[in-house]
C-alpha cells in the first residue's frame, strides 16, 4: 500500500507558481497567509498564530481548485498527496479504509505535506442512510484521520478537499474544514491572462482588440473553458490545411492562430456553469464560507 501511495498519490508532477494561477487574487492572498507562511515558518506560526489543517476549496468545475492545491505544495515546499474521493470507493473496493490510514500515516512520515482531495462531496456526503457500509466507514476513518490532523499541533500536515457540490458535506465533516474558500469563476482581468498566457506558446496574430473582444465575449466561462476555447481555436490553422498537403507540410508553414479561429471555436467551446448554479455557490458561500460576509 506504501508503495502504491508512493506510486500514484505522491504527485511528483511539475512545479506551479503563483503566476500560473491567473486572476482569483483575493484566494491567493488568503491562502499564502493563512497556510503557505505557517508551513514555511513554522516557529513563527504557533500557537494562536497556528495553521488550520484542514481547507476546503469549493467553487464551480474548472476553475482551478486542483491547480492551486499543487501551487499550495510546490510553494510551501510540501510533499503533495493527490487522490480523487471517488477513487477511494470505486478504486480500492473493501480497502479504502486502510487506504485512508495509510494515506495520512505516509503523509506524516514526509511532512511537511498537503493531502489534497478531490470530489469530496462524494466521500462525505449527507446520504447517510442508503449509504453502503464500506463507503461509512471510509468516511469515518477519514474524519478521525482529520481530527488527529488538527489536534497533533506539531504535525505539519494540511488536508485541502475540492468540491464542485459543497451543499452535499455534512455538517460534522463541514466543521473540520475549518476555511472555506470559495474559487469563482474569473473575471475579465483573469480570462485575458489564460488567452495571453496560452497564446504565447503558439503562434498567433492576435492583435490586443481581438483579445479585448474574446474576452467580452467568454463572460461565464471556467478557467477549464478558456482553456478548451484555446485548444479548440489552435486546431483552427490545422483545419485549414489540405489533407493532401497534411503529410509533408513543415511546422513553419502552418499559419498563426487568427481572431476568426476564436469565433469558430466560441460556437463550439460554450460556458459549462449555469447562472443557476452560480447562485448556488453564492449563497453556500454567504451561510458557511470563510470569506463571505
Ligand atoms: N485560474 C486559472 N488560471 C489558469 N488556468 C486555469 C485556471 N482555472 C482553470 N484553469 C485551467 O483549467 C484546468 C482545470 O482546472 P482545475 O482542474 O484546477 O479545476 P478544478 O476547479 O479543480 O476543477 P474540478 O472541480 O472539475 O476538478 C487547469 O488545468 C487549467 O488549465
Amino acid at each position: 500500500m506504501i508503495e502504491l501511495i508512493n506510486n500514484e498519490i505522491m504527485d511528483h508532477g511539475a512545479l506551479i507558481t503563483w503566476s500560473d494561477i491567473a486572476g482569483l487574487e483575493f484566494a491567493k492572498k488568503t491562502i499564502k497567509e493563512i497556510v503557505v507562511w505557517p508551513m514555511l515558518r513554522p516557529d513563527i506560526f504557533v500557537g494562536l498564530r497556528g495553521p488550520p489543517k484542514g481547507l476546503l476549496l469549493f467553487g464551480p468545475p474548472g476553475t482551478g481548485k486542483t491547480l492551486i492545491g499543487k501551487c499550495i505544495a510546490s510553494q510551501s515546499k510540501s510533499t503533495f498527496f493527490s487522490i480523487s474521493a471517488s477513487s477511494l470507493t470505486s478504486k480500492w473496493v473493501g480497502e479504502g479504509e486502510k487506504m485512508v490510514r495509510a494515506l495520512f500515516a505516509v503523509a506524516r512520515c514526509h511532512q511537511p505535506a498537503v493531502v489534497f482531495i478531490d470530489e469530496i462531496d462524494s466521500l462525505l456526503s449527507q446520504r447517510s442512510d442508503s449509504e453502503h457500509e464500506s463507503s461509512r466507514r471510509i468516511k469515518t476513518e477519514f474524519l478521525v484521520q482529520l481530527d488527529g490532523a488538527s489536534t497533533q499541533s506539531e504535525d505539519r500536515l494540511l488536508v485541502i478537499g475540492a468540491t464542485n457540490r459543497p451543499h452535499e458535506i455534512d455538517e460534522a465533516a463541514r466543521r473540520r474544514f475549518v476555511k472555506r474558500l470559495l474559487i469563482p469563476l474569473p473575471e475579465p482581468v483573469a480570462r485575458r491572462q489564460i488567452v495571453t498566457n496560452l497564446m504565447a506558446q503558439q503562434k498567433n496574430s492576435l492583435s490586443e482588440t481581438d483579445i479585448e473582444a474574446i474576452v467580452k465575449q467568454t463572460d461565464g466561462y471556467s478557467g477549464a473553458d478558456m482553456t478548451n476555447l484555446c485548444r479548440e481555436a489552435a486546431l483552427g490553422p490545422i483545419r485549414s490545411i489540405p489533407f493532401e498537403e497534411m503529410e509533408i507540410i513543415t511546422p513553419d508553414q502552418v499559419r498563426p492562430i487568427m481572431y476568426e479561429d476564436f469565433e469558430a471555436a466560441l460556437c463550439q467551446v460554450r460556458a459549462s456553469v449555469s447562472s443557476k448554479d452560480l447562485q448556488l455557490y453564492t449563497e453556500w458561500n454567504k451561510t458557511y464560507g470563510s470569506f463571505g460576509h
